[in-house]
């Protein structure tokens, strides 16, 4: 009886949580969908916004990498996709789940089925007293999976990602690159359908940085899993397929790499950069461009057929007279005209 009233309230638990979820919303296709989130914080009577405006989407299946200086706003989103933190105003979703409604039940049964988490620092990660193989089935032994079948589930995890020779070691019998894959297995323990890894090769040399992000790569190909990795670090850029700048709190642009093959049959990486167009029509245009063209202030846009064009503003500043001539102050330029 008691089990039948407990399925009945999840059943409806989801039914509410879907309804929440309108067809044609922002990003309903996404797994994961920011919009215009915001998040303040109030310290000593300072405010301070670490979330601007936030839009993000993310794919079911992607592997991508959120890079930011020191204090853009990373920690602070991956609080809010972990559940632990809840934003100052906007809309967050991650697969049926709304982020600013959540109830503290909910948050919980969330953190526990949807995500699976590695930090930076590896003491976090794992109990040292366990072996690699009981710290994977640590978890599962918490969510009620039968020993035979933990046992199991540790073994794949282990050889999946490189390291079924670790499973009797415990973590001081391990090197920073294998305790942190063996974090990896510990957040893939129950199956989430997401990993978020914050700054996961932070303590690490570039040969286990490497091995770490070959294993989110796995977890990702191979496990099925949606990784997000958040990380200062833009070096990691180069493992993964698409890489979203945050700054200031929002995201400024994005890098898709995709593997082409040229019709010798050789595989070539073609990078293409993005920039995030907002729900007022901002654009953050990458400070690289900015510093090529000498773009700053006001700049001359026009409209083409099929793109905007942008040119730096060298309109020299105009004589009394000239600016009262109508043919100098009404002079627009063409697509064609040089910058
Ligand atoms: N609990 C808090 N109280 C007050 N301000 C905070 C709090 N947490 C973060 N901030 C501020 O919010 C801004 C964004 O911080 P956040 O930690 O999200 O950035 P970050 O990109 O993760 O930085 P880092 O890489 O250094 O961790 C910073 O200005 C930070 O000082």
């Amino acid at each position: 009886m008691t089990s039948t009233l407990t399925d009945d309230r999840a059943a409806l638990d989801s039914l509410e949580r879907r309804a929440r979820q309108r067809p044609g919303e922002y990003g309903a296709h996404a797994l994961i969908a920011c919009e215009s989130l915001v998040r303040i914080y109030q310290s000593e009577g300072i405010e301070v916004q670490a979330l601007q405006g936030l839009d993000l989407l993310i794919d079911a299946g992607e592997l991508v990498a959120i890079v930011g200086a020191s204090g853009s706003g990373k920690s602070t989103l991956l609080s809010v996709l972990s559940g632990l933190d809840v934003p100052t105003a906007g809309r967050v979703r991650v697969g049926e789940w709304d982020l600013m409604a959540m109830t503290a039940r909910e948050r919980v049964t969330y953190r526990r089925s949807m995500v699976g988490f590695v930090w930076q620092q590896t003491a976090r990660n794992l109990v040292p007293y366990l072996t690699a193989a009981e710290n994977i089935a640590f978890p599962q032994a918490l969510a009620g999976v039968r020993r035979a079948a933990r046992r199991h589930r540790s073994t794949e995890l282990l050889e999946a990602l490189g390291i079924g020779y670790c499973a009797d070691r415990r973590p001081v019998q391990m090197s920073g690159g294998e305790q942190q894959r063996v974090a990896i297995g510990v957040a893939l323990a129950n199956s989430p359908q997401i990993v978020f890894a914050d700054e996961p090769t932070g303590e690490l040399d570039t040969a286990s940085s490497d091995e770490v992000l070959d294993a989110l790569r796995a977890a990702n190909r191979d496990l099925g899993a949606t990784v997000v990795i958040v990380t200062h670090d833009s070096g990691v850029s180069e493992h993964v397929e698409r890489t979203v700048a945050i700054r200031d709190g929002r995201t400024s642009s994005e890098v898709v790499r995709r593997t082409h093959t040229d019709e010798h049959g050789a595989e070539q990486v073609v990078a293409q950069e993005y920039a995030m167009l907002d729900r007022a029509g901002r654009v953050q245009l990458p400070q690289e461009y900015r510093e090529v063209l000498e773009l700053s202030g006001r700049v001359r846009l026009a409209l083409e057929q099929s793109h905007i064009t942008v040119w730096p503003d060298r309109t020299p500043t105009a004589a009394p007279d000239e600016a009262a001539d109508p043919d100098v102050a009404e002079h627009v330029p063409t697509s064609e005209e040089p910058s």
